[in-house]
């Protein structure tokens, strides 16, 4: 697209950045936090840091055969990006199985799964009860769960922890927070969120970045990239409200994705849980 072809979207799509913005989309307006606006609809400029880039060969002994390319965005809160971790191949099959599986997402509230226009995407927890248990898939779906252990040093949910998403024209996630610190099942049976893994399974050419408003970070949409990051304090286990963040509007074609949250209470045989008793649950 030209930059011209590039602006008419984006005054089609009405992006408003709002300084006392409530989560809410008016009429044909997609309102904005003004920062996020502002950082998704700027240019891409790597910052000078002393922040490294390098091959991963120690989170787990396996990565000593399969080393990744890793690189750090930010210590504290601890975000990583590892590239080139799904194959085209592994990609394609996980696009054709998640396609079909695909609906309207709802963001979960106090009082059970709720639509407020944060998360304009359509997604589907994947494997679901859909999805064809070939030995093609199984195999699939072990790689991934095993690719997120990897990564991460973390325990994943054995079971079905993946959410595939997939965000058309002007499909946006508005800022926020993946732990959920709220008393609910899934925080009373797992804990909450400790961190989380992203897979980009592809390239966003204009918008659909993953965006920290309060690290002025921006990671590009690019397949086969993996963000991973911390919600909760590594040591302490406080929720971190650095780690908040969003996806920015797609501006040209879809945004495709993969994400797993990684619960607290699996990792009890990895990290101790040291959460404070006066946080709630
Ligand atoms: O789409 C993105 O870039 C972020 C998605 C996200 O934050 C989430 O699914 O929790
Ligand atoms: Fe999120």
């Amino acid at each position: 697209m030209t930059t011209e072809e590039i602006d008419v979207k984006i005054k089609q799509l009405q992006l408003v950045g709002d300084e006392g913005y409530q989560q809410q989309t008016f009429g044909p307006e997609i309102l904005l936090p003004k920062e996020f606006n502002a950082i998704c609809q700027s240019s891409h400029k790597p910052k000078h840091t002393k922040l490294h880039c390098r091959y991963n060969t120690t989170t787990t002994p396996f990565l000593r055969l399969a080393p990744f390319r890793m690189e750090e965005l930010s210590l504290d809160p601890y975000i990583v990006a590892y590239y080139n971790v799904l194959s085209d191949q592994e990609i394609t099959q996980l696009d054709r199985l998640t396609a079909t599986l695909l609906k309207k997402t709802f963001a979960i509230g106090p009082d059970d799964d709720y639509d407020d226009n944060a998360r304009t995407a359509d997604g589907a927890w994947f494997p679901n009860n859909e999805t064809p248990r070939t030995e093609e898939n199984i195999q699939l779906i072990e790689r991934i769960i095993n690719l997120v252990s990897d990564l991460t040093g973390l325990q994943g949910d054995k079971a079905d922890s993946f959410q595939a998403v997939r965000y058309g024209f002007g499909g946006h996630y508005t800022p926020h927070f993946d732990y959920l610190n709220m008393s609910i099942d899934q925080t009373a049976f797992y804990g909450d969120r400790l961190a989380t893994v992203f897979f980009y399974l592809n390239t966003v050419k204009h918008g659909g970045a993953t965006v920290f408003p309060s690290l002025n970070l921006k990671v590009p949409a690019e397949k086969g990239k993996v963000l991973f990051w911390y919600n909760l304090d590594g040591e302490s286990f406080d929720f971190d409200e650095n780690t908040e963040h969003g996806g920015c509007p797609v501006v040209d074609g879809i945004k495709l994705g993969l994400v797993s949250w990684i619960n607290e209470y699996d990792q009890m045989f990895i990290k101790p849980n040291y959460r404070p008793r006066n946080q709630t649950y």
